[in-house]
């Protein structure tokens, strides 16, 4: 399942990849959501025993999301939810959370699925994270990203044209 526009990966055996999942804990009914969309991915590629780390908030993602690429993992998924209040504080956690997670995947090579809602009311995380009778599912997205990323790389390290 996944929003307009985005590609429909078709799952494959990702049995033999390390895969590891960092969460943020803000908006927990709308992270359940992200959580659940990437569990039902990785189940659907296979992948039985991705390790899942939690951390307070979406800008302490990139920092887990590094120590654990350095680990050794073949892809990480990233997911927070952040929501605009009434400061500008939305815009500096949301680039924060982006330059970072895209300084870890460009500065280890492991791909970092991005499943970071950026939005405006409580609606569109709800809608994003396949709540609500939602067809969105960001977690799924950013899971199946990450695992095909991860697999053509492998694929690339191996010599294939
Ligand atoms: N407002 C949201 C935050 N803010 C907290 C930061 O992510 C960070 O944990 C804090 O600044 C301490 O370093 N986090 C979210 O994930 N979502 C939000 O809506
Ligand atoms: C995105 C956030 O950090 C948000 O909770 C901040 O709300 P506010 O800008 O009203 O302090």
């Amino acid at each position: 399942m996944s929003g307009a526009g985005a590609p429909d990966q078709t799952p494959f055996d990702a049995s033999g990849l390390r895969v590891a999942v960092v969460a943020a804990s803000w908006h927990t009914e709308v992270m359940d959501g992200l959580l659940a969309g990437t569990q039902r991915a990785l189940d659907a590629y296979q992948v039985e025993d991705a390790r899942i780390v939690r951390v307070p908030g979406t800008f302490e993602l990139p920092v887990v999301a590094l120590a654990l690429a350095r680990q050794g993992y073949d892809a990480v998924v990233a997911l927070g939810v952040v929501i605009r209040g009434g400061t500008p504080h939305f815009d500096f956690v949301c680039d924060a959370a982006t330059e970072g997670l895209t300084r870890v995947t460009l500065d280890t090579g492991v791909p970092v699925g991005f499943g970071v809602l950026t939005c405006d009311n409580d609606e569109q995380a709800l809608d994003r994270a396949g709540l609500a009778g939602s067809k969105e599912d960001k977690g799924w997205e950013a899971t199946t990203a990450a695992l095909a990323t991860a697999r053509t790389l492998a694929e690339l390290r191996a010599g294939a044209p």
